[in-house]
């Protein structure tokens, strides 16, 4: 392990960091604040009661020296990033436990991951996640009441721990295509698991490299000779004693990435492993002890884990772009650049407009985000609830719905945080400002459970269905009901509304154009597959919009009738961001503003007007913003965003804790330094 490193006192005492002190421009814009912090921290929370349950578990994990880093985890190596993460991961179960028997208020591992406290604790991921957000979720949505059971209990208690083994070397996106077999002896009443080819490998499960005795597998079933398509089965792959891989299990983890470096992601092959009969889970689709296979209600059911974590992937981005502009917003403030007028003190930074224009909108977005997340989570209970009564008729408007918030919540959000980076200047660039690692958290999201082109083409090929729906007159659901032909499109007015009803009418403009090249493409000879492909670029973009219109519409929605119990005060504040978030995103598509809403120049002009005064508006109040989110320091793990504004103090602090200045003199001077500078060539 690491150890703790000599270096740790800054060269000159009075640059130490004081405890207590805050930096006085940070304490004037508090000052400035028109509204009351704790009011918005309450309403963020859902509630007095929610909010101090939070606070209360946050001060139980994150007041433990066990589970704070001596050494910030990108000055480990790889392999001590997975031992101290492992180690720490271990100790929150531990942890959780206590709390739990102590009448706690946590009772839900789910709740020490992603972006918020998991990412305080565990900076660089956690190899336990995947057991937490995949394993035990698959189990529950697709095990039999006999499966659930046997092993939820065991997962809980984490005598297995798990992972969901599904992408393979050679297939990600199209999981139809997965080679890895399940193949069913009826004489042993069990499945064999083989890896028939180098692509077969699974690659990429998360906590599968180490950690993991067990793994759901996605593999394609066969049995009486037939295949039917991929089902999940449960494999162990240790041995629970001595950890050891089972007979004909290859196993091992994948290597250092762009970041989340110690969630242990893995590969595994098998060769001919066999597992009993019972260990298919068997909710949905079944192989009876004879080998006959009964078909699931859908085929897509199998897809449900999926479709939960893309549903709380969306409430993960707002929790990490929280933080991230909770940095740059008090590191803007505390920041002193350049002459505004010659002559004068340097501004702060955040006084520069364009400085306000690159973090403002992304406070809003954390909002637009969260009522988002919200809703869908929402919907996710309710259609989960059905699909158990077996009503399957709203899975395909979820699933529609998931894949684009997914798709835009992660890209907007990596976009967001970069930003965020970049207005932090070069101090941004530092691991320490914790940005690039947070970068590293949430660009891999655009990946996982579900690359976002792949994502958004599935939510444009509902939206080809529902235009076919709205063109033959047919019932549309409500997150598309904008397509109703007999729909009366209000015309342009300066206002909010006006955009919201401006970003549907650009949604079923576009829908309409990819039906129409689609059609086209047929008509002049092209497979409904090319001509689908060649609009590829039009669907996706089609996807965008939709999502666009129903994230905006969600806000001023949430704005207009879920604020109600809020101060006058904060109100005002809640609309001005949804205002800016609406105003901001139509002055990116201006074109398609004046493509399909009728808007002129000077709409155009008159919204930048109303871009630039909302961000005037908002200046005074952005550090209360930010500081509402309520957002610990060892959460914020930033030497630019501490809440006391100790910036420069910080950033010598922990250079200090860099290997290479614990000595004067470094040993790599010896190696080959000295050499060099004596050497006549
Ligand atoms: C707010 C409160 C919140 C509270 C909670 C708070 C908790 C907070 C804690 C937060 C912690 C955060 C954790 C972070 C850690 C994460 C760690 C990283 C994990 C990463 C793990 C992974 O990365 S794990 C692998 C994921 N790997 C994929 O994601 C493969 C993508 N690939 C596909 O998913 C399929 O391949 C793809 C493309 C659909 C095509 O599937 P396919 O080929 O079968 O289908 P086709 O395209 O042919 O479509 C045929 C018809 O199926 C329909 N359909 C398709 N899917 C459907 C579905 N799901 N449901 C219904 N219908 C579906 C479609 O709409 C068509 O319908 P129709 O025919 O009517 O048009
Ligand atoms: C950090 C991380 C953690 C992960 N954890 C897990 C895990 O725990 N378990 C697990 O099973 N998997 C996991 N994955 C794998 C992840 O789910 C896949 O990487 C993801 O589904 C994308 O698949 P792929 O890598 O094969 O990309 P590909 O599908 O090969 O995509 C490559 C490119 O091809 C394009 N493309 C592919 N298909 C289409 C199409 N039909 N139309 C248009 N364009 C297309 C994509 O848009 C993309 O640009 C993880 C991945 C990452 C990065």
């Amino acid at each position: 392990m690491f150890g703790r490193l000599a270096a740790k006192q800054v060269p000159n005492k009075e640059y130490a960091v004081v405890p207590g002190k805050v930096n006085p421009d940070l304490q004037r814009e508090r000052k400035k604040c028109t509204f009351d912090t704790l009011e918005l921290t309450h309403f963020l929370d859902g509630g007095v009661e929610k909010y101090k349950d939070r606070k209360e578990r946050e001060n139980f994990f994150l007041s433990d020296p066990e589970l704070m880093d001596d050494v910030p985890p990108e000055l480990m190596s790889h392999e001590d990033q997975y031992r101290n993460g492992l180690k720490k991961a271990c100790y929150l179960f531990k942890k959780l436990k206590e709390l739990r028997e102590n009448g706690g208020t946590i009772d839900n591992y789910r709740q020490l991951l992603g972006g918020s406290l998991g990412s305080a604790i565990l900076k660089d991921g956690n190899p336990l996640a995947l057991h937490y957000v995949m394993f035990i979720p698959t189990l529950m949505g697709q095990g039999t009441p006999d499966q659930c059971a046997y092993w939820i209990e065991k997962a809980w208690d984490c005598r297995v721990i798990g992972t969901y083994a599904q992408t393979e070397l050679g297939h990600g996106t199209f999981i139809r295509g997965l080679e890895t077999t399940a193949t069913y002896n009826p004489k042993t009443q069990q499945f064999f698991l083989n890896s028939p080819t180098l692509t077969s490998y699974k690659w990429w499960p998360g906590g599968l490299g180490q950690t993991a005795n067990y793994a759901v597998v996605v593999a394609q079933l066969y049995t009486k000779g037939e295949c039917h398509g991929i089902h999940p089965f449960i494999v162990q792959l240790r041995d629970e004693k001595t950890h050891r891989p089972m007979p004909g299990v290859i196993v091992g983890e994948i290597g250092p990435k762009l970041g989340m470096n110690a969630t242990n992601n893995g590969f595994l092959a098998f060769k001919q492993v066999p597992i009993p009969r019972n260990q298919m889970l068997m909710k949905n689709a079944q192989v009876l002890p004879d080998g006959t296979y009964v078909k699931s209600p859908s085929n897509k059911l199998t897809y449900g884990t999926m479709m939960f974590v893309r549903v709380v992937i969306v409430q993960d981005m707002a929790s990490y772009l929280a933080k991230a502009v909770t940095i740059a917003v008090r590191y803007s403030a505390v920041r002193r650049q350049s002459e505004m007028v010659p002559g004068q003190s340097e501004p702060q930074i955040m006084d520069y407009l364009t400085q306000m224009y690159k973090l403002f909108p992304y406070i809003a977005t954390v909002y637009a985000l969260k009522f988002s997340a919200q809703w869908l989570w929402n919907m996710y209970n309710d259609v989960t609830a059905k699909i158990d009564a077996g009503d399957l008729e709203l899975l395909p408007e979820l699933h529609s719905i998931a894949c684009c918030l997914k798709a835009v919540s992660t890209a907007d959000t990596a976009t967001a945080i970069e930003t965020c980076r970049l207005s932090c200047g070069g101090h941004g660039y530092m691991a320490c400002s914790n940005l690039p690692t947070t970068y590293g958290n949430v660009t891999a999201a655009s990946t996982y459970e579900g690359e976002n082109t792949v994502m958004l083409l599935q939510t444009a090929r509902a939206l080809m269905k529902a235009y076919a729906k709205a063109q033959a007159g047919e019932q549309l659901s409500p997150t598309v009901e904008y397509l109703n032909r007999n729909r009366k499109f209000r015309p342009w007015s300066n206002t909010v509304d006006s955009i919201v009803e401006g970003f549907k009418q650009i949604a079923a403009g576009k829908v309409a154009a990819c039906a129409l090249s689609l059609q086209r493409g047929v008509e002049s000879g092209l497979s409904s597959e090319e001509a689908w492909n060649r609009a590829s670029v039009q669907l996706v973009d089609a996807a965008e919009a939709h999502c666009r219109a129903f994230i905006t519409d969600r806000h001023l929605d949430m704005v207009r009738n879920g604020m109600n119990e809020l101060s006058p005060a904060l109100r005002e504040v809640m609309a001005q961001l949804c205002d800016l978030y609406c105003v901001f995103w139509a002055l990116k598509r201006t074109g398609d503003f004046l493509q399909f809403c009728g808007i002129r120049g000077e709409d155009v002009q008159n919204l930048q007007d109303y871009q630039n005064e909302l961000l005037v508006q908002i200046r005074p109040n952005a550090v209360g913003l930010v500081d509402s989110f309520d957002l610990r320091d060892e959460i914020i793990g930033s030497a630019l965003g501490s809440y006391d504004g100790q910036v420069y103090e910080r950033l010598l602090q922990s250079a200090m804790l860099s290997p290479l200045n614990a000595k004067p003199v470094h040993d790599s001077y010896g190696a080959s330094l000295s050499a060099l500078l004596r050497a006549k060539y």
